[in-house]
Parts: structure tokens; C-alpha cells; sequence
């Protein structure tokens, strides 16, 4: 009888793996992020990445950082990855979920994690730590009593032939 690979990923993996993987769907030339909710039993619930509303066409809205006037950057017109991820779920309740995000919430996706029901955070990067945003996201974190904690990456790198 032949043994069980002993190889396989873990589920932290597997729920980062899939949360980066749906970043890759972003459109976002300078930060791409992506999110993947999931139940107390290890189901996935929903995913998200930062893009426009529907209706918004990539080809049509800014991408650009900075300008003159903010209606032409993308900061007044994307949604974020977690938001994203939130509002595609079609199945009910979120509470007593966990999301895995590759980047740390800002403080205005803390708000809708926070009344969603959400109440573990796993992040990858923390690039935007000590702004304003995020200092915030920690203090409603903190106050609402959901738990966030840094992604421990492993040594395992993953090609996948698409
Ligand atoms: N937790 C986060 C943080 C940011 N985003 C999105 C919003 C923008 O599309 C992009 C950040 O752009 P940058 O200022 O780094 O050029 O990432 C998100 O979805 N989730
Ligand atoms: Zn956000």
C-alpha cells in the first residue's frame, strides 16, 4: 500500500497561497492585493483583489498614484481587496471567520472586516506599518477584539503551469 505524501502544503499556505493568487487577477500596476475568507473549519468562503466597482472599466478609470486633481488617481475609485472579498461572499453570515490578506487592512477595510464578523487577520506584508491607516486598523483591531497576526512564510516556493 503506498504511504500519503508527506509534502503537501498547510493550511496557512494553502489560504495565502490562494489569497496571492487572486492578486494576480489586479489590475493595479504598483500594489496588488489579494484576500480569502475563511470558516472556523478551514472552508473558503470568498476571495477578493483590488479593482474598480463593476462598471468602472480598467481601461477607462486612472491607475496613476498622484495628481493635480485626486479624481484622476485611483485611490477615490478602487476597492480593496478585503472589501471585495466581504462583499462577494453570497453565503450569510461572515462572523467567527478568519481572512488572509497579502497586505495589512487599511483603516477603512478594518471598519467592514470589524462588522462583518471577521476575527482573525493573517497579513503578509505590512509595507504602509506606522501610516495613519494602518495605526488606525490596529486601535478598532485592538478595541473589537479581532486578532491579526503576521503570515510566518515558509521556505516553499510554488510554480503553477497555467
Ligand atoms: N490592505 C489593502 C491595502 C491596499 N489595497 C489596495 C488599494 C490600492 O489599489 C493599492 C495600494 O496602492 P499603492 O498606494 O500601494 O500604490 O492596494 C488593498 O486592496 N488592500
Ligand atoms: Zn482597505
Amino acid at each position: 500500500m503506498a504511504n500519503k505524501r508527506e509534502d503537501y502544503i498547510s493550511w496557512d499556505e494553502y489560504f495565502m497561497g490562494v489569497a496571492k493568487l487572486s492578486g494576480l487577477r489586479s489590475k493595479d500596476p504598483n500594489t496588488q492585493v489579494g484576500c480569502c475568507i475563511v470558516s472556523q473549519d478551514n472552508k473558503i468562503l470568498s476571495m477578493g483583489y483590488n479593482g474598480l466597482p463593476s462598471g468602472c472599466s480598467d481601461d477607462e478609470f486612472p491607475w496613476q498614484r498622484e495628481g493635480e486633481d485626486p479624481l484622476n488617481t485611483k485611490y477615490v475609485y478602487t476597492v480593496h481587496s478585503e472589501l471585495n472579498a466581504i462583499l462577494n461572499y453570497r453565503g450569510g453570515s461572515l462572523e467567527g471567520a478568519k481572512l488572509y490578506v497579502s497586505l495589512f487592512p487599511c483603516n477603512e477595510c478594518a471598519k467592514a472586516i470589524i462588522q462583518s464578523g471577521i476575527k482573525e487577520v493573517i497579513y503578509d506584508s505590512n509595507k504602509y506599518d506606522g501610516t495613519t491607516s494602518v495605526q488606525a486598523s490596529m486601535r478598532m483591531f485592538d478595541a473589537a477584539g479581532v486578532r491579526y497576526h503576521a503570515y510566518h512564510r515558509t521556505e516553499r516556493t510554488v510554480m503553477i503551469e497555467l
